[in-house]
């Protein structure tokens, strides 16, 4: 549905996107991850046709967004990170607006206005001034606009950001309900966030794609490791004597336990493997009583952190940084 090639984009002499590569197939949630500044609004405005590329294709459904600009743009419904409202407007006025903008005719603007706002339940404030509408209904108007038009592919810029919980759970909701119909890209620097809605999951940092899977893939890609912790009440003697001889144990660390005559463990196997049942047979054996055992995986998020660690935190501003290609501005859409 979506093939970015070689994707490069500098802003004077900084490189926001650098050669990028990555495929989005089509009828899937996808997440883009990464820390702030790692270029995922960059990335998701060029996908639109809002920002021009320094070097690099990106195709929608076969058309180049550079070349074949209004048939790939019609194929994209795009929520940016501030989401282009007009708020002395209300929803159905602005919605009207935006239909008749993206060329949606009078026939089907009817039904997809309807739909738009059945799917983002913004019926109830259709008739509203748009400012005086909460946050989280401003995006699901933000939302609502995305739809117009019917595009195969909906791009979500941080869509959650600054909602309250209650929202926050509201606009996932309607993220998987979009996902029944459309390809939906939606970008987000919380993981957990990414891990709630998406099917795949695409991490950037530093304007690289450093992973692409499944959320359970990507779990399984970094389980190195397999760390066993326990406490036994004993020495550390006695418990590196009967942990220690466990077949393979790559590193077994100790430390004292939180009352007198206990000890922490913590046991690592390499191949990764779950030797909590091989450690209860040799304790027992020894008459050494396990209170407390515990296995620990690599999790989705030592995986982030693993694969961002280079990133660093954002020095520059971007009004410091110069701007490059006018026809960036140009090439707006509506
Ligand atoms: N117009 C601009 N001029 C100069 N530098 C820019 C411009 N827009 C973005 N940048 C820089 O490009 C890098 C990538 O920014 P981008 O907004 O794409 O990241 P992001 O992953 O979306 O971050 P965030 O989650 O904070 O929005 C950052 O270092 C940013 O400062």
């Amino acid at each position: 549905m979506i093939e970015i090639d070689h994707l490069t984009k500098r802003y004077g002499s900084h490189t926001a996107v650098s050669d990028l590569c990555l495929t989005v197939e089509p009828g899937q949630i996808y997440g883009f991850l990464g820390p702030n500044g790692a270029g995922k609004s960059t990335t998701m405005n060029i996908m639109t046709g809002c920002l021009a590329a320094t070097e690099g294709t990106v195709r929608i459904d076969g058309h180049d967004i550079f070349d074949e600009p209004a048939q790939a743009k019609a194929l994209i419904g795009y929520l940016p990170e501030q989401p282009p409202l007009y708020l002395d407007m209300t929803p159905l006025e602005y919605l009207g607006f935006v239909a008749q903008v993206k060329g949606v005719g009078r026939e089907a603007r009817k039904r997809q206005l309807s739909r738009a706002m059945e799917v983002t339940q913004i019926e109830g404030v259709k008739d509203r001034l748009i400012k005086n509408l909460s946050k989280g209904y401003k995006q699901r108007v933000g939302i609502a606009q995305a739809l117009l038009g019917d595009p195969k592919v909906v791009i979500l810029d941080e869509p959650t950001v600054g909602l309250d919980p209650i929202q926050i759970i509201e606009i996932r909701d309607l993220i998987r309900e979009l996902g029944k119909e459309h390809t939906v890209i939606l970008s987000s620097h919380i993981l957990s966030e990414v891990r709630a809605v998406c099917q795949r999951i695409m991490i950037i940092s530093r304007g690289k794609l450093v992973a692409s899977d499944t959320p359970d893939n990507l779990e399984k890609l970094f389980a190195g490791t397999a760390t066993l912790e326990l406490t036994v009440k004993g020495s550390e003697e006695q418990a590196r004597a009967v942990l220690g001889a466990l077949p393979g144990v790559s590193s077994l660390t100790c430390r004292p336990g939180e009352e007198e005559g206990r000890t922490a463990i913590s046991l690592e196997t390499d191949p990764p493997a779950d030797l909590s049942e091989a450690a209860f047979h040799a304790c027992v054996g020894a008459g050494l009583p396990i209170l407390r055992m515990d296995m620990r995986r690599a999790s989705l998020e030592d995986v982030f952190l693993e694969l961002t660690a280079a990133d660093q935190p954002e020095l520059s501003s971007r009004e410091e940084e110069p701007l490059d290609e006018p026809e960036d501005e140009e090439d707006e859409e509506s």
